[in-house]
C-alpha cells in the first residue's frame, strides 16, 4: 500500500521516559525521524541508547511519553487498543532475534498463522513469491525442530511478509545466526525492499548487517545524532568507534 506521503512511518518529537525519581530514565529524547517507503533503514548506537525503545514505539508496541508516531497516515495516539492491535496485525511485520515459531506447526502454517488468526485468506500469488524468495518451497511441511536456525529465521521473514505489510521491523534479526545464515536473511530483507517494494527498519549492533541497509541512523543517549546514507560496513564501524572514543574521554 502506497501512502500519498511516501512515508511508511514517522515519529515527531518522540520522547519515552521510564520510571520516576531516582530510577527515571529518558530512553528517547525528542526523536523526529521518517522512514521512507521502499527504503531499508538500520538503527544503530551504543548499548542502552534507545534503539529498541524507538522501534517499539514506532511499531505501536510501546506508547510514547510525549510526541507522536504515525504509520502511513494513521496517528497511533488516535487508536484504541483494539484498533492498534489490528494495525500491527495488518500493516506491520515483525522479525525478532528469537525466531518465535510455534513448534507444533509446519513452516507453512507458521508463515500463514497471522493471516489465519485475522481470518484472512492469503493472497496466494504473493505468498508463493515470498516463499520462493526465501527459498523455502521444499521445506513447507517441516516443523521448526526439523529446520536449521537460518531456515527458521527465513520462516520468520516469510511470516512477517505474508500479510503484505507496509513496514517490517526487525530487532537484531541476525543476532542468533552464524554469519552465512545471517547474510542470507539480510539479503532477503534487502530483496523485500528492492523486489517486493516493502519498507524495512532494523535494529542492529553489527556494522556488516547495517551495510545491507540504504540508510543508517545513529542514536546516542536517546537522541538522534547521525543519519548516514548508502552506508558501508567500514564507514559504520568508524562511526561506532567515534562513540567509543567520546564515551572514554567524556
Ligand atoms: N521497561 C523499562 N523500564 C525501565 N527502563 C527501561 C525499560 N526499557 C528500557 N529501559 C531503559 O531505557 C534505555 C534504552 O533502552 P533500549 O532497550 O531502548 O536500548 P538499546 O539501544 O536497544 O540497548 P541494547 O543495544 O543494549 O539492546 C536504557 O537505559 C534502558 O535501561
Amino acid at each position: 500500500m502506497r501512502t500519498t506521503t511516501g512515508i511508511a512511518a514517522a515519529t515527531a518529537d518522540l520522547s519515552k521516559v521510564y520510571g520516576s525519581g531516582d530510577t527515571r530514565v529518558v530512553a528517547l529524547d525528542r526523536v523526529s525521524i521518517a522512514f521512507r517507503e521502499g527504503e531499508f533503514t538500520a538503527i544503530m548506537g551504543p548499548s542502552g541508547c534507545g534503539k529498541s525503545t524507538l522501534m517499539h514505539c514506532a511499531a505501536g508496541l510501546d506508547s510514547p511519553s510525549s510526541g507522536s508516531v504515525r504509520v502511513g497516515t494513521t496517528e497511533l495516539s488516535t487508536l484504541g487498543d483494539r484498533q492498534l492491535t489490528e494495525l500491527r496485525r495488518d500493516r506491520i511485520g515483525f522479525i525478532f532475534q528469537a525466531f518465535n515459531l510455534l513448534p507444533t506447526l509446519t513452516a507453512l502454517e507458521n508463515i500463514t498463522l497471522p493471516l489465519t488468526i485475522a481470518g484472512r485468506r492469503p493472497d496466494q500469488q504473493w505468498l508463493d513469491r515470498v516463499i520462493s524468495m526465501v527459498g523455502l518451497s521444499q521445506r513447507l511441511g517441516h516443523r521448526p525442530a526439523q529446520l536449521s536456525g537460518g531456515q527458521q529465521q527465513r520462516v520468520a521473514v516469510a511470516r512477517a511478509l505474508a500479510s503484505r505489510p507496509a513496514i517490517i521491523f526487525g530487532d537484531e534479526p541476525t543476532g542468533n545466526l552464524d554469519s552465512r545464515s545471517g547474510a542470507e536473511v539480510l539479503g532477503f530483507l534487502r530483496d523485500s525492499v528492492r523486489e517486493l517494494g516493502r519498507t524495512v527498519v532494523m535494529v542492529t549492533h553489527d556494522p556488516v548487517a547495517a551495510g545491507y541497509a540504504d540508510r543508517v541512523i545513529f542514536l546516542a543517549d536517546g537522541r538522534l545524532v547521525d543519519d548516514m546514507p548508502s552506508p558501508t560496513p567500514g564507514r559504520v564501524l568508524d562511526r561506532m568507534k567515534d562513540f567509543d572514543t567520546r564515551s572514554r574521554t567524556s
